[in-house]
Order: structure tokens, then sequence, then C-alpha cells
């Protein structure tokens, strides 16, 4: 595989999206002509039935099979051809999601819920090359999602506090892959981070 996948993490409200639509407007960044994705996918059957989980009371298990039905999707469809032809591909979440979000909402059905949905993975996923985490206080990302519109059932302070906690343990035992960002910053401050992180990353090749 030659392409390099770069993945954007973090809790709802931390500002992948709008990162992310920065980064498709940068003139550093079209120079490597990327392709940009995200999970949950939009507009396919797994991206529909994703959406669907998440706007119902679905049962946590049955919404991990769904979210992760969905990534097996991305990735023979999206992911690998684009990482064969060389591709540089940023996506807006990926599995670390997973591992971050369903370790909390399957806590009651399982020992330990990160580790295991992470060994659903192993055999089968495509570790990211390079992954940025937002990272963001609960009770600011919630109020910026607030503002955004109606809100979702995850997006909770407590769930939430969780969650960034999960995913700041992932970043711990990575630290090589990630790299953690100051997500309460102004977007102009961490829009100039990840384009110097990403530039740094893909010239060291
Ligand atoms: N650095 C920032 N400072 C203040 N507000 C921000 C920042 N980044 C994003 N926002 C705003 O916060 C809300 C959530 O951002 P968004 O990019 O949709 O987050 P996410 O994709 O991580 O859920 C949006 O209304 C966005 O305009
Ligand atoms: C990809 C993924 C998302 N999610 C959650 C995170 C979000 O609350 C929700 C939808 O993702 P998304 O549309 O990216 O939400 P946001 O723009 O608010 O960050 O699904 C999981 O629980 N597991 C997953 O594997």
């Amino acid at each position: 595989m030659k392409g390099k996948l770069i993945t954007l993490e973090g809790i709802d409200g931390s500002g992948k999206s709008t990162v992310a639509k920065k980064l498709q407007e940068n003139s550093e960044i079209r120079l490597f002509e990327p392709v940009f994705t995200r999970e949950p996918t939009r507009g396919t059957l797994t991206g529909n039935a994703v959406e669907n989980a998440i706007q119902s009371e679905t049962d946590q298990l049955a919404e991990l099979f769904l979210f992760t039905a969905d990534h097996a999707e991305h990735l023979a469809k999206l992911i690998k051809p684009a990482l064969e032809n060389g591709k540089t591909v940023i996506s807006d979440r990926y599995s670390d999601s997973r591992y971050a979000y369903q370790g909390v909402t399957l806590k009651d059905r399982l020992e330990n819920p990160l580790e295991w949905v992470k060994s659903l993975h192993r055999e089968w996923t495509i570790v990211p090359d390079l992954t940025f985490l937002f990272d963001i206080e609960p009770e600011t990302a919630v109020e910026r999602c607030g503002k955004r519109g109606e809100q979702t059932k995850f997006e909770k302070i407590e769930f939430l506090q969780k969650v960034r906690g999960n995913f700041l343990s992932l970043a711990k035992e990575e630290p090589n892959r990630f790299v953690v960002i100051d997500a309460s910053s102004s977007p102009e401050k961490v829009e100039k981070e990840v384009v110097q992180k990403i530039i740094e990353f893909i010239k060291k090749d």
C-alpha cells in the first residue's frame, strides 16, 4: 500500500469537520491532491443504517456492528483503492472513534469494551499513519454543538468526558501515531498546526 492514511479524531464539537473543510481549501494541502472522506460514510447503505441508529435508542452491540460494517464498506470501496493508487487519504473520524465511543456505550455489557472493539478490527482494518486528536473540554464541545443545531444522544457532557478519556489513553498508547491538538484554540491556530504537521509528515518520506 503506497498512499498515506491520515485521520481526524475527537469528541463531538471538537472541530474536526471545520478543520477538514479548511484542509480542503488550503492551497498547500491541495498540492498533495488528498482524498477527503469521513465515517460514518454518507449516502451509502451502511452509512444510512448508522444514521438511523444514532437517531434512535438502538441496542449498543447492534450499533457497534453497524458502525463496523460501515467501516468495512468504507475500507473496501474507498480507502484501500485510494491508498493502492498512492493517494493520501484524510478521514474525518475512523476506527479510533469506535474504540473510544463504543468503549463507553458497551461498558455495562463487556469487561473491557475498548480492547474488545479494537481486537474485533485487528485482522482486517488499516491502521492510520497519522492521527490528529482534537482534544477539548466536553463542556466547551457541547456548547459548540448546541450552537450548531439539533443535538444527538452522544452529545452529553458526562458521556463525552468518558469518550475523551478513551481517546487520550489511545493517544498515550501510540504516541508515534497520534498528534494531540488543543482544540480550544482559535480555528486559525488549529488549522495552522494541522497543516504544518501534515506537510512535515508527507515530506518526511
Ligand atoms: N476552534 C474553534 N473555536 C470555536 N468554535 C469552533 C472551532 N472549531 C469549530 N467551531 C465551531 O464549533 C461547532 C462544532 O464544530 P465541528 O467542526 O462541526 O465539530 P465536529 O466535526 O468535531 O463535531 C461548529 O459550529 C463550528 O463552527
Ligand atoms: C465513526 C463513529 C462515530 N460515532 C459517533 C460519534 C458521533 O457522536 C456520531 C456521528 O458522527 P459525526 O457525524 O462525525 O458527528 P460529529 O460531526 O458531531 O463529530 O457517531 C461512534 O459512536 N462510533 C463510530 O465508530
